[in-house]
């Protein structure tokens, strides 16, 4: 199922942050949202998982307007991972998995054997089921961003929405995360700062800046000396990563100093 942003535009408290965006995310594709900050990367994503209605244009998912399905059908589809959670859920990290299983289920069943089983399954994809029985409100910043996608994971959707999933992740998570979100195959799109990680891991990459998306397209087309010093004011030197291929930034700032 591709999704399909067209023409989307956000105001919040009176101010314009998202100004015509159209984006397309082909069914499967990893696309990276990339960015300085308070480009509008999150508030872009919010619409994608239903959480901010545009003022104007439409998100669609395969052929259907998002905003025309319920919010349970839509979290049958789409699963999202938001920058920022509360901390204070009085729940354990299991029970905080298992939520993912709540749309395909009736608001008072029971988990079933088989939800216990793919929740198991998602914390163990992540690495989180040793602390399946902690409360999550006493982990790490690191073990609760596993934690949330693996309630991603197991809402068994066609689309996985994820903000800054490795911001708090140890460099192994970070890159144990990318891998697994390309296994997935899902079409899936993701905010990310990290550009050597967006590099490595996205088939496609859009820039925002300012509300607008400026660019969009493979890595290597995307990720150019010009687009980093315009958008990001930085200088870029590029190298081809060893073992993957791929492009690889050298960063420094714009007088030279690395
Ligand atoms: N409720 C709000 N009212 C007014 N402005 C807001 C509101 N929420 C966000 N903004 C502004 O919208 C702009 C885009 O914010 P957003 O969080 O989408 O950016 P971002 O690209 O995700 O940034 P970052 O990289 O820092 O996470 C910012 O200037 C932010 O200050």
């Amino acid at each position: 199922m591709n999704l399909r942003l067209e023409d989307v535009r956000v105001k919040l408290s009176g101010r314009q942050i998202i100004s015509g965006a159209n984006l397309l995310v082909a069914e499967g594709d990893l696309c990276g949202l990339i960015g300085p900050n308070g480009g509008g990367k999150s508030t872009l994503l919010r619409t994608v998982y239903r959480h901010l209605k545009p003022y104007s244009g439409w998100v669609y998912l395969g052929q259907t307007d998002l905003w025309r399905l319920s919010p349970v059908k839509v979290a049958r589809k789409i699963a999202g991972v938001p920058q920022e959670t509360r901390s204070d859920f009085d729940v354990t990290v299991f029970e905080m998995a298992a939520m993912g299983r709540t749309p395909h289920k009736h608001p008072l069943a029971a988990t079933t054997a088989s939800d216990r089983e793919i929740v198991t399954g998602a914390l163990t994809r992540v690495d989180a089921l040793h602390l399946a029985e902690r409360h999550f409100a006493t982990l790490s910043g690191g073990e609760r961003q596993r934690v949330l996608l693996a309630r991603a994971l197991a809402q068994q959707t066609q689309v996985l929405v994820l903000d800054e999933p490795t911001n708090h992740l140890d460099v192994r998570h970070q890159l144990e995360l990318m891998e697994l979100v390309r296994e997935l195959g899902l079409t899936t799109v993701m905010a990310v700062h990290d550009l050597n990680l967006a590099a490595g891991y996205c088939d496609r990459l859009h820039v925002i800046d300012s509300g607008k998306i400026v660019a969009g397209g493979p890595p290597e087309d995307v990720l150019t000396a010009e687009l980093l010093r315009s958008v990001f004011g930085v200088h870029a030197d590029f190298t081809t990563h060893p073992r993957t291929g791929r492009p690889h930034l050298i960063l420094s700032t714009v007088d030279g100093t690395p």
